[in-house]
């Protein structure tokens, strides 16, 4: 479990992170999902006591990083910035980690086959790909076999096939009862692995909430119908009191109605069904909302579009996403 009261950071005048409260807890993937700038590496960097906080407290199991007795046997990291001597091997690289941390040099080769790097085992890290380098990075992390693994933005630089196993290893972790703790600024890559989400926006907590709650709070799900006979259509869901609206491209958009229903009231009334699907607004969107505010670094690309054909306009920055379900 990783424990953050009140962690603060300031650099000058700039307040890095500010004021996060939140638990990390074992055998769920927790996803830290913030834009760029928004503080995540440099909360990461204050739990493993890389980085003292200005103000506020960090726990792993209870204890402050420095007193932790075998710190790689209780967490293990990958951070964004590359930490190994290019001209040595990755086994050596892992084993002298193993051996000035006191652990046996069996384990290094079991790490190395967990992250698919045995056949280049031998090889300088100095010619090795992004993606081998995350795994390398990855392996290091492993190799205490530690309760609790932090990882930072791991899928980048890695190609579809790397990311997929990323996702699985990040999830069969956590089965195992582990706490594991994942930073990105990418909601869609995180809907797919993390159960638990922290947002943070400026170093400030906007969001700790689970995958799904946060699902069913901002991704709205309706119905896309499209019908010659339009008016006729709306009429029947009407009286049926079922509310559409009219959308981009001759469709009605149907918010709580299921396509099972809304087929049948067509049937009963012949009318002609050009399409019938069940849509929802994607995450990406809803999180760009909610961290719309806090984004340091604006695209200089012109004045934002507007909604696309049928899609509702999303809500101003700090708006409807709302507040309510905000904890801490
Ligand atoms: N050593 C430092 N000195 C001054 N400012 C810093 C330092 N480290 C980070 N910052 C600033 O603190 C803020 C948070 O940076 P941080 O790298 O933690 O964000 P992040 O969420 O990890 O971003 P990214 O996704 O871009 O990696 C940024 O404004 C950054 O410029």
């Amino acid at each position: 479990m990783i424990e953050l009261s009140g962690l603060t950071k300031r650099y000058g005048d700039k307040v890095a992170v500010n004021n996060l409260s939140f638990t990390v807890r074992p055998g769920i993937v927790t996803g830290f999902l913030g834009p760029n700038g928004a503080g995540k590496s440099t909360t990461m960097r204050m739990i493993l006591g890389l980085d003292h906080p200005t103000a506020g407290d960090v726990r792993i199991d209870g204890r402050h990083y420095e007193q932790l007795k075998d710190p790689l046997t209780a967490i293990g990291a990958l951070l964004e910035a590359k930490a190994w001597h290019g001209g040595r091997s990755a086994r050596n690289h892992l084993l002298c980690l193993a051996q000035s941390n006191g652990i046996a040099d069996s384990r290094v080769r079991e790490v190395l086959e967990t992250v698919g790097l045995t056949a280049v085992a031998r090889k300088k890290t100095k010619g090795f790909s992004m993606g081998m380098g995350q795994r390398l990075g990855i392996a290091a992390a492993l190799l205490g076999d530690p309760r609790i693994l932090m990882f930072d933005e791991p899928v980048n630089g890695l190609d579809p096939e790397g990311i997929h196993w990323i996702r699985n290893l990040m999830k069969s972790l956590a089965g195992q009862g582990r706490t594991v703790f994942v930073s990105s600024h990418l909601m869609s890559e995180m809907a797919l692995t993390a159960e638990h989400l922290v947002v943070i926006g400026q170093g400030r907590l906007l969001a700790d909430t689970s995958m799904a709650d946060f699902i069913a709070r901002n991704s709205r799900s309706y119905v896309r119908v499209r019908t010659p006979q339009r008016e006729r259509m709306r009429d029947v869901l009407h009286t049926a009191g079922i509310t559409a609206v009219e959308a981009g491209g001759g469709a009605l958009e149907v918010d709580g109605g299921k396509p099972e229903r809304i087929g049948e009231l067509a049937a009963q009334h012949q009318i002609v069904l050009h399409e019938l699907s069940s849509q929802q607004a994607s995450l990406e969107e809803a999180f760009m909302g909610l961290t719309a505010e806090s984004v340091e670094y604006h695209a200089q690309a012109g004045p934002a579009p507007g909604p696309a054909p049928g899609q509702a306009p999303g809500p101003a920055p700090g708006q409807a996403w709302g507040d309510g379900w905000r904890k801490g």
